[in-house]
């Protein structure tokens, strides 16, 4: 349905209080007769820092259709959160302003006109509706994938069993009845992953992330049903080195999302002079065991722990610290790189395990009641890449497959079932089996729990996946009825600090031991431990401080503005080197390995493009250990070479490469 142009202007302040209500000047807002204004007070309160723990004056980003209601978080002051004028004709902001504030002032308001692709329509059916409510039942989305070839081909029918009606309705088609659902938003196998991304619900998500919400976007689906390429793009991983703007072509919704997250904090922090931090973590669950996918060395398998203020989380994932977007991207791609993936009869690439990328967006702000309360904010955004469940009859899944695939089964399962009790309301005060699962503890906030959930239900046209995607579109139909009660996540500035310092001191630890293993080798490239002030050398360069000089307080016994800033920024630079170190130990280790198998191993690195025309930023180092004695490459890593931070990727299948490259690598090899 084609939507009329918005042209939407923000009110970056406004004064808190009303004051004298006669001549005060009004704001005339123009309008043509083409176009619908929405007007978005972007900052609810004169600034940033008085939004208080938990107790918005009011939420932002919220339109309403002609009419202001007052938030019911607010004791003090009716929210005015936003006016949209549906009119062609010039109008008065007055005239949409709730009773309570008739009259009063709202001089000096300051306006600006912004973007108009910003807090347009979330869903193609529904108003933007930012606000949210003591309920918020989990939004789910359908998108249905084009039929794959085998599926063209299929001799017995090649048919379509699934037919999207309007933008929100789905018809499953064939057996005696057709089956009709409705969701918020339904994409066909036309659509695009721009209209997904716009269209989805994902953009308030991300807002509502950076409001301090625990927000998570998660893929459900059957293997090959298009998760992966909805979520990353095709292919997963591969997408970034098919293509160059994440912001454009077939990038998913969570590069996009992630492009988005960060112009929406540019724009903020350049309004409020508030900086955000932002913390990220990624790792797969494979097999029931948790794997930290940004430092795959890492061979002990992580436990998820529960706590009455985190809920369940996963212990020791590794978290870092990041600045720009190419950072977070990289991340995202390596951690592709890194995830356990097989191909089988029903996607050439299949993911095998459920992956999770976590963005944690931090922000320090002062107590709304007392001012020398210090609070920080730390809304999250969870990206979650389900692995898909299959038919083992369908897959032929063998071996170490059927083991993955079994356990893929019992996982989901058990997800399903904490669907269907949380959807059923006789149930959902019961006992719904979140702990029989590592996924679904780790999902409990994000259903029926305090989060704000997004689902994206993707599901194959095809009669030969008729019952699966069936059983998907119930699923989906049943996780629109669970509720979830969102709440702000803050925690005292105090609290947060303590638990920087504990990290830092545990960074600082492991870095010390992995240094002593690295000093113990014979490798003089390697780099030896001299002493213990040698510790921290490179966080000395971005942070001049102790610990303990992280305690510095002002005058009046606030801990100092930067002290926050100067904690995370050691702990990112802590952080960095534990990764290098890591990596450094892991090669030294599979030099050794290869040396007590009586191979000598020579390390090569070299440029690979994918193609002879790739720009730069496509082409990815290659790091090969060969045995030139035997022409054997043993093991082939890579990375992308644009990343700004070398990270590590999990070992890749050694005859991975062209021909022309492996035999360059080992040509090379010989060479040294
Ligand atoms: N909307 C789409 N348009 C075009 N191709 C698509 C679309 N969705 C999926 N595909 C293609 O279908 C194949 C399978 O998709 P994908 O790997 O994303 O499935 P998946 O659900 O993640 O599977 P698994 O659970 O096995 O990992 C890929 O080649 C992908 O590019």
């Amino acid at each position: 349905m084609p939507k009329l142009p918005i042209t939407t202007y923000t009110i970056g302040s406004y004064p808190m209080y009303p004051t004298s209500t006669s001549n005060t000047p009004r704001i005339e807002i123009p309008a043509n007769n083409n176009s619908n204004i929405k007007i978005i007070i972007t900052e609810a309160t004169p600034s940033e820092s008085d939004i208080p723990h938990g107790k918005h004056v009011c939420e932002t980003n919220h339109t309403y259709n002609g009419r202001i209601t007052p938030s019911k978080s607010s004791n003090a002051l009716p929210a005015i959160e936003a006016v949209e004028i549906p009119s062609s004709n010039t109008r008065n902001i007055y005239r949409n302003i709730h009773p309570d504030l008739t009259n009063s002032t709202i001089s000096n308001w300051n306006m600006t006109e912004r973007s108009l692709l910003t807090c347009d329509s979330i869903y193609r059916n529904e108003a933007t509706d930012f606000i949210v409510p003591e309920k918020d039942r989990i939004r789910v989305i359908v998108r249905v994938r084009p039929l794959n070839d085998r599926e063209l081909e299929n001799p017995k029918d090649p048919s379509t069993v699934l037919r999207c009606e309007g933008e929100n309705s789905i018809i499953a088609e064939g057996g005696q009845h057709n089956r009709r659902f409705t969701f918020d938003s339904v994409f066909d196998e036309a659509s695009t992953q721009e209209e997904v991304f716009q269209y989805s619900g994902i953009k308030r998500l991300v807002d509502l992330a950076i409001e301090g919400y625990v927000a998570t976007c998660f893929a459900y689906g059957q293997t090959g049903s298009g998760k992966t390429h909805t979520m990353v793009g095709p292919g997963g991983a591969a997408i970034f080195r098919m293509d160059t703007n994440y912001r454009t072509n077939n990038f998913g919704i969570a590069p996009r999302a992630i492009s988005y997250l960060f112009d929406r904090l540019r724009e903020k922090t350049e309004r409020t002079n508030s900086p955000y931090y932002i913390r990220v973590a990624y790792c797969e669950i494979y097999n029931e065991q948790i794997r930290d996918l940004i430092r795959p060395e890492n061979p002990d398998p992580l436990q998820v722990r529960g706590s009455i203020e985190d809920g369940f989380f996963v212990e020791n994932l590794y978290q870092t610290y990041i600045e720009t977007i190419d950072e977070l991207l990289t991340i995202l791609e390596e951690g592709e790189l890194n995830r356990a993936m097989a191909s089988h009869q029903l996607n050439d690439m299949s993911s095998r395990s459920h992956a999770m990328l976590s963005i944690q967006i931090e922000q320090d702000l002062q107590g709304y009641d007392d001012p020398q309360e210090q609070m920080t904010r730390q809304g999250k955004l969870t990206f979650v890449d389900l692995a898909g469940s299959e038919k083992v009859k369908a897959s032929h899944s063998k071996g170490k497959q059927l083991v993955e695939t079994n356990n893929i089964n019992k996982s989901l399962l058990t997800l399903g079932t904490c669907i269907s009790a949380l959807s059923d309301p006789r149930m959902r005060n019961g006992h719904v089996p979140y702990r029989e699962s590592k996924l679904t503890r780790l999902l409990a906030d994000s259903l029926g729990g305090h989060g704000i959930t997004l689902m994206l239900a993707c599901v194959s046209p095809s009669i030969l996946c008729e019952n699966e995607s069936l059983s998907t579109l119930r699923y989906a139909n049943r996780a629109k009825n669970i509720e979830n009660a969102p709440l702000i996540k803050t925690d005292s500035k105090e609290n947060v600090i303590n638990r920087l310092k504990l990290e830092v001191r545990k960074l600082k630890d492991e870095n010390l031991e992995l240094r002593h293993k690295l000093g113990g080798q014979t490798n003089n490239n390697l780099p030896k431990l001299k002493n213990r002030n040698d510790l921290g050398s490179q966080a000395s360069l971005r942070s001049s401080g102790s610990i303990e000089a992280y305690e510095r307080q002002d005058t009046h016994g606030r801990l100092n503005g930067a002290t926050t800033q100067k904690i995370r920024s050691h702990h990112e630079t802590l952080a960095r080197e534990n990764e290098k170190l890591t990596r450094q130990l892991y090669q030294r280790d599979r030099q050794q390995q290869g040396q007590s198998n009586g191979k000598r191993v020579v390390v090569v690195e070299d440029e690979d493009r994918i193609h002879r025309t790739s720009p730069p930023s496509n082409r990815h180092v290659v790091r090969a250990y060969v045995d030139p004695a035997d022409d054997e490459i043993l093991e082939y890593v890579r990375r992308p070479s644009y990343a700004s931070r070398y990270r590590t990727v999990r070992n890749r299948n050694p005859h991975e490469g062209s021909p022309e490259r492996r035999t360059t690598i080992i040509r090379r090899a010989r060479e040294q």
